[in-house]
């Protein structure tokens, strides 16, 4: 046996190629749901973060007989992408626009190409991607693989037209070893739940065995696009100071770069912050040493003057929409929402915004039905090892009112971040982190306050309603009571005088209460025998 360990080195698109469950391509079927996920959330990011009312079209198409394969296709109307990158963009593992800071959906760089590897590695057609920038008198189309050993795109085909239409937007088609029926109730849910947090889209979903469904925009009402900000002192880490100022001019001082570089950093500031790590402040940047610079790293953390990070970077759905989305889909009796005031960890902002919503056509269940979405995105697998599982778990729902054995509670999470805190690069779960975890928990309580007051209104109506329907059994005697100091002797017509003075007596009770058809039933189960 050779003790000789053979080293090699490989790429980030090999890497991705060969664990493909670590950005969620574990499986025919759940391979499918990711890789459109991947292009929806895609599509949403080119349309809502830039002002765009989003109008998203979903086609999935079985396109081998032998083989399970299907044609995934998703077209949005978003800011297209610039010719020149389309290759990287779909072709280069970690290549993306989207590493500055400001919410969007995507964050890793990585979510298509892990479709693109995956597609071919099960069949041989390269991915299709048409797109034509906001404005471009011309319409791009490309067909591409990713060269594994290398992380470079392949290009098989490179064309363009004149935009006759002037459409504006991407439509990426791939095609995917798949398995329909296991993944089918997940991609439908999927887009239910996508579409509960953004009912300012509209989605239409064709699916493999011909069913057509169109999700209709609810509102025009687009959430207030997130905005890209500076990184924030708390953020800060030895390499990311040293790759920050490598980007730097050459004479710029240590107070110039804190000042240029980072939020809530003013002169002042800039000035505790290197007395506190002992450096001069018109030293060059270019000049600290790796001491130096691990002491700013350590002061910057430990400044206690800092603003917290800026908020302005995250969008959040606010509670009116996430009402809205939660009342088409679900039709409860109850709904309510919060959006909580910005708070921070690590120096990366986060909002957590919750919305219950309760009885009505929600099913009840032992437990409640959990909605998790963590910067628009509904997160569907893995539930149980969510941070969000675990507040709601530990809730006490009887302190709430709610008291019944199978519950029809929904409760929806939704977490907003510059950096959401991701288990995996599959994007299913969040991590526990103490700061959000405290505020998920602050954010539900928040919201079943409301909740326990509709219910006790609603328990307090009902019990007066009983009560009165117990006082309606006696309409029947009261009103045969009445009926013989009416009837002045004549004793054959106090059955139509009873009858009479009856129904008034009930109309009247009916209107003033407000009863229901199926309350009136329940009365005359009161119907006492005449005596
Ligand atoms: N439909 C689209 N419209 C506009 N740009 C797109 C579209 N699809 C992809 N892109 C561009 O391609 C880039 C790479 O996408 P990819 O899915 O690989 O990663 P990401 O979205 O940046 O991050 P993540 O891996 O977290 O999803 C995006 O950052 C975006 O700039």
């Amino acid at each position: 046996m050779s003790l000789k360990e053979k080293f090699t080195s490989i790429s980030p698109a090999e890497f991705f190629k060969r664990n493909p469950e670590l950005a969620g391509f574990s499986n025919p079927a759940r391979a499918m749901y990711q890789a459109l996920r991947e292009l929806v959330e895609n599509a949403l990011d080119a349309t809502d973060v830039h002002g765009i009312l989003p109008s998203v079209k979903i086609s999935i198409d079985r396109a081998s007989q032998e083989k399970e394969i299907y044609r995934v296709s998703v077209e949005d109307n978003g800011i297209g992408i610039p010719p020149h990158v389309v290759p990287d963009a779909f072709g280069r593992v970690l290549y993306s626009s989207k590493y500055v800071i400001r919410q969007t959906r995507g964050m890793y760089g990585l979510g298509v190409k892990a479709a693109v590897l995956y597609s071919q590695m099960y069949q041989d057609r390269p991915i299709e991607v048409v797109t034509s920038p906001m404005g471009s008198k011309r319409l791009y189309t490309f067909k591409l693989k990713i060269d594994v050993t290398k992380n470079e795109p392949i290009i098989y085909e490179k064309a363009s037209v004149n935009n006759e239409t002037g459409f504006h937007g991407t439509i990426v088609t791939m095609y995917i070893l798949g398995d329909w029926m296991r993944a089918k109730s997940r991609i439908y849910e999927y887009v239910k739940r996508t579409y509960i947090i953004t009912p300012y889209a509209e989605f239409f979903l064709k699916d493999p065995e011909g069913n057509v469904v169109f999700y209709p925009r609810l509102t025009n009402k687009l959430p207030e696009p997130p905005k890209e900000v500076k990184p924030h002192p708390y953020g800060v880490d030895i390499e990311l100071l040293k790759n920050m100022i490598s980007k730097q001019r050459d004479d710029i001082t240590v107070k110039e770069f804190l000042v240029k570089e980072f939020q809530s950093v003013g002169e002042k500031t800039a000035l505790g912050v290197l007395e506190m790590a002992g450096i001069d402040p018109n030293k060059k940047a270019s000049k600290l040493t790796d001491d130096q610079l691990s002491k700013l790293v350590d002061s910057m953390k430990s400044f206690p003057d800092f603003r917290p990070p800026s908020p302005e970077a995250l969008s959040v759905i606010g509670a009116d929409l996430i009402e809205l989305g939660l009342k088409q889909t679900l039709s409860p009796d109850y709904v309510g929402a919060v959006t909580r005031k910005p708070k921070a960890y690590q120096g990366h902002p986060f909002i957590v915004e919750v919305g219950l919503a309760y009885g009505g056509s929600i099913q009840p269940a032992e437990e409640p039905t959990v909605l998790r979405y963590a910067n628009k995105i509904p997160l569907i697998y893995d539930e149980k090892s969510d941070v969000v599982w675990k507040v709601v778990e530990e809730m006490d729902w009887k302190r709430y009112g709610i008291e019944e054995e199978q519950i029809p509670l929904v409760v929806m999470v939704h977490l907003c971040s510059t950096k959401v805190p991701y288990k995996s690069a599959g994007k299913e779960s969040i991590a526990d982190v103490e700061e959000i975890e405290k505020e998920i928990r602050n954010g539900i309580m928040e919201a079943a306050r409301s909740l326990k007051v509709y219910i006790t209104e609603k328990k307090r109506e009902e019990e007066a309603k009983k009560r009165l329907l117990t006082y309606l059994k006696y309409i029947p005697e009261l009103a045969r009571s009445l009926s013989t100091f009416m009837v002045n002797g004549k004793k054959e017509e106090m059955p139509k005088i009873q009858e009479q003075l009856q129904n008034k007596m009930i109309d009247l009770v009916v209107t003033k209460l407000n009863i229901k058809d199926k309350d009136l039933e329940l009365f005359k189960s009161y119907r006492v025998e005449t005596l």
